[in-house]
């Protein structure tokens, strides 16, 4: 249990320098773990990466997880018989199917005695993922307890997605890797993670043509050793600009890389918010803002939709600093927008979501009567069983007027490294209670 609250006063700017991305070293690892000696630099410490890394030590006898440089080095392929991925492993990483590829290339037979878990934000199927891996010659069993993989014959496939799946698309480069005839994919998800994950498989010694989302992509000189460096978490970036904006404060973020966030950059400035960004920093200006007055529609979706990730972040700030009626849709994710039920005293009134349908998918929409420095009561939060959501509820105790109680801080260690820790050091929250 962790008890938060908005310090007396906030600071003018903050500057903030981000970690290595949760999605783009799940990505980036689905491919490295396929050479037979890796070395990732800039790895998040949060637990999703960390149940990754457990995963590598089923296939590799040497792996080095250095917590203080951020280094994970591993060596020395294994080959078994029989790997299981047990329940215990499997309820902490939805990102474990992004290693199926790798696993399954360095054993026999490969059991999975749960579906691995992520958010629950809705249905999230995964037959896309099992048939990808099925076309590429992977041999499937289900029994009422487990799964059994088994992959003897690799071919190379063609692979059409009917909607952009971000973890089909992994999983699709990850088993092309290891085909040796060229395998085509189409409508693939063109989120940056992906493309760093191509830069690996080429590092890998692939040869790919064309770009995302339409590739041709085979393995040609398998290149033993990969040296890859994660670069920074968009997400982590919107978050802690939502943060400073909430506070009222002038944002800067820096990484060692370009974040690429375009659609997040145009809702500021469409917000009224002066932004820039140069290839190592975003600044937001705070105290030069144009207007409050905004009626936007944002669709959420596979990107370059605005990024689903980000939805709870763009409701906050619209629902509590601007003017006018703006549209969130959602394509992805039904339950995206749960937090506001799970604020506590679920105070954004001004915020209604329904759920319709369009083309066999299911919406949600979240219609916003924008209202200007909303201060939301505060008290002891619900379980959001969201990482995103979870982080909304955090930033909300920047504008509440009583303290914030996060009950369970299971989602949020998932994604972050220290989110409330990290907002606490920038003076935009104090911590009451841990
Ligand atoms: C496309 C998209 O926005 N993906 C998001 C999703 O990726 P994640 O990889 O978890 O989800 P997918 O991209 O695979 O799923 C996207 C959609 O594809 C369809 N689908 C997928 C697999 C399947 O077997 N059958 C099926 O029908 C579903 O409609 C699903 O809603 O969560 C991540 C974590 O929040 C986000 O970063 C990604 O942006
Ligand atoms: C939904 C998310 O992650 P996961 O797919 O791991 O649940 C997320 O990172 O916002």
């Amino acid at each position: 249990m962790i008890t938060i609250a908005s310090p007396t006063e906030f600071p003018k700017h903050v500057s903030y320098h981000l970690p290595g991305s949760k999605h783009a070293f799940a990505h980036g690892i689905a491919c490295a773990a396929i050479a037979d000696e890796g070395r990732i630099s800039n790895v998040p410490n949060i637990i999703d990466s960390h149940t990754l890394i457990d995963a590598l030590r089923l296939i590799f006898n040497k792996v080095d997880h250095d917590l203080t440089t951020r280094r994970v080095a591993f060596s020395e392929p294994k080959h078994l018989d029989k790997i299981v991925l047990t329940q215990e492993l499997v309820a902490k990483s939805r990102n474990l199917y992004c290693l199926l590829p790798a696993l399954l290339n360095k054993t026999d037979l490969l059991i999975i005695e749960a579906t691995p878990q992520g958010c629950q934000i809705g249905k999230r199927p995964t037959d896309w993922y099992i048939d990808t891996l099925v076309r590429f010659g992977v041999k499937v069993d289900y029994h009422e307890t487990h799964i059994e993989l088994r992959w003897e014959d690799k071919k190379s496939a063609d692979i059409a997605f009917s909607y952009p799946t971000m973890t089909g698309t992994v999983i699709a480069i990850a088993a092309a890797s290891l085909c040796l005839g060229k395998s085509t994919i189409s409508n693939a998800s063109v989120e940056p993670s992906c493309c760093e994950q191509l830069k690996v498989a080429s590092k890998l010694g692939c040869l790919i043509e064309g770009e995302l989302p339409e590739i041709v992509i085979s393995q040609h000189s398998p290149n033993s050793v990969i040296d890859y460096e994660v670069p920074a978490d968009r997400i982590a970036a919107v978050t802690v600009i939502t943060a400073g904006l909430l506070a009222k404060t002038s944002v800067s973020v820096t990484s060692s890389d370009f974040v690429e966030v375009p659609e997040f950059i145009k809702f500021l400035n469409d917000l009224g918010f002066p932004s820039s960004q140069d290839k190592t920093c975003i600044k937001v200006d705070y105290s030069n803002r144009k207007s409050t007055a905004c009626n936007l529609v944002l669709d959420c979706g596979s990107e370059p939709k605005f990024s689903s990730d980000w939805g709870p972040f763009a409701i906050l700030l619209l629902a509590t600093d601007s003017r006018g009626f703006s549209k969130l849709t959602d394509d992805v994710f039904p339950y995206r927008f749960q937090f506001l039920e799970h604020l506590p005293g679920q105070p954004l009134a001004n915020v209604n979501v329904d759920i319709s349908h369009k083309d066999g998918r299911e919406i949600t929409q979240a219609n916003i009567f924008g209202r200007l420095m909303e201060k939301l009561p505060g008290g002891v939060s619900g379980l959001c069983p969201d990482i995103r959501g979870t982080a909304a509820i955090v930033l909300s105790a920047i504008i509440s007027e009583k303290s914030v109680t996060i009950t369970n801080d299971f989602q949020l260690c998932r994604g972050y490294e220290n989110l409330i820790g990290d907002l606490e050091s920038l003076n935009l929250l104090t911590v009451l209670e841990n």
